[in-house]
């Protein structure tokens, strides 16, 4: 079993004071535990039949172009306003340290689709909460949401759950 925890290092006080900062790079430089985390993140939706995994802006990124390739889905960017060249759609979300807006391209996602939503990591669940709305109201099935880490103490995880998101999570960081 790959100890995906202990490839994580964490951070205090960045980038505000408080913060204890879960920095993931760590575990993507490692060529066995990233391709771990990958199959791992993938397994419950190896037969799901995802048309598109949508990745957030942007360590959701590298994640979604791996589970992507892995699941034979597309992948579709949610990025941060402005960077979208097409007609969007958009929303204003509450972030564990500030606020910021998301775009989705309208015409990335057709009604009834099936989607896999991904991002590295949860914490008050206001970004993945955003991107769950945008994907709603193009009327994507969200078949689930996955993270390499949950921050269960700050409540995005269940926050998500109780709009009736399948959560999957590798690690979780408790109290720590
Ligand atoms: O659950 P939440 O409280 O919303 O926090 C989680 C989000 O915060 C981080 O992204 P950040 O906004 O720092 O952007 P980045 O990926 O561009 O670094 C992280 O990658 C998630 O997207
Ligand atoms: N504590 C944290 N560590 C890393 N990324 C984050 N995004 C939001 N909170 C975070």
């Amino acid at each position: 079993m790959t100890d995906f925890k202990a490839a994580i290092r964490t951070i205090p006080d960045y980038p505000k004071p408080g913060i204890q900062f879960r920095d993931i790079t760590t575990l993507l430089s490692d060529p066995s535990v990233f391709r771990a985390a990958v199959d791992a993140l993938v397994g419950p939706y190896a037969n799901a039949r995802i048309r598109h995994v949508v990745g957030i802006e942007a360590r959701g990124f590298i994640l979604g172009g791996a589970l992507a390739h892995q699941l034979t889905a597309g992948f579709v960017p949610i990025r941060k306003s402005g960077k979208l060249p097409r007609e969007t759609v958009s929303v204003t979300y509450a972030l564990e340290y500030g606020e910021d807006r998301m775009e989705l391209h309208r015409d990335a996602i057709e009604a009834g689709e099936r989607v896999l939503l991904t991002d590295d990591l949860i914490a008050t669940g206001g970004t993945a909460l955003g991107a769950v709305k945008l994907l709603r109201g193009l009327g994507a099935e969200i078949v689930g949401a996955c993270f390499l880490v949950d921050l269960p103490d700050l409540g995005g995880a269940q926050n998500l759950r109780d709009l009736g998101v399948d959560v999957h999570c590798l690690v979780a960081f408790d109290g720590e």
